[in-house]
């Protein structure tokens, strides 16, 4: 399950690793997508959830019982990483999400003053995640930064 506030950037994750097409216009998602790729000799069923407010109640129902949570961040919007930690810890706190791995994506890094790696372990408080899994990479969708060793990581969560 992909989730994360609007505009990070979760429909152009999937439509990258999808077909490789990047665009600068993507329609804001309304409730969700489902989207089955192959990937070597890995198939990947992912939910594409949206990110307005409206919709972040839903993301419990998504996120349970899947291989991984894939969690994205606008590594350049700091306005929203205050709101970003809040969401993914409520979303964490969900007792049906218990151990499921966490895969953070600090979204945007083609654009300058992007958080590292480093400051959103600090800003997202991902040091204090320790009943689960949790890895997080600077990436992006624009540019593909990063997305191979982000598909790597996903197809080692499968079974
Ligand atoms: N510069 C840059 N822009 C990006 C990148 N990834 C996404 N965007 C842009 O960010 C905007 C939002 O992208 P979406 O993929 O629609 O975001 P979303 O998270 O699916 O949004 P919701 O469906 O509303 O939750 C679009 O204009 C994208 O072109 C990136 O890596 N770099
Ligand atoms: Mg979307």
């Amino acid at each position: 399950a992909v989730v994360g506030l609007q505009a990070s950037g979760k429909t152009s994750f999937v439509n990258v690793i999808t077909s490789g097409q990047w665009s600068e216009e993507v329609v804001p998602t309304v409730a969700f997508n489902f989207r089955k790729i192959r990937k070597g000799n890995v198939t990947l069923k992912i939910w594409d959830v949206a990110g307005q407010p409206k919709f972040r109640t839903m993301w419990e129902r998504y996120c349970n019982g899947v291989d991984a949570i894939v969690y994205v961040v606008d590594a350049v919007d700091q306005d929203k990483f205050k709101s970003a930690k809040f969401e993914l810890h409520q979303l964490l706190a969900q007792p049906t999400l218990t151990g499921v791995p966490l895969l953070v994506l600090g979204n945007k890094n083609d654009l300058d003053g992007h958080a590292s790696v480093k400051d959103l372990i600090t800003y997202l408080q991902l040091d204090k995640i320790s009943d689960r899994p949790v890895s997080c990479y600077s990436c992006s969708m624009k540019s593909q930064h990063n997305l191979d060793i982000v598909l790597q990581w996903l197809a080692g969560r499968s079974h």
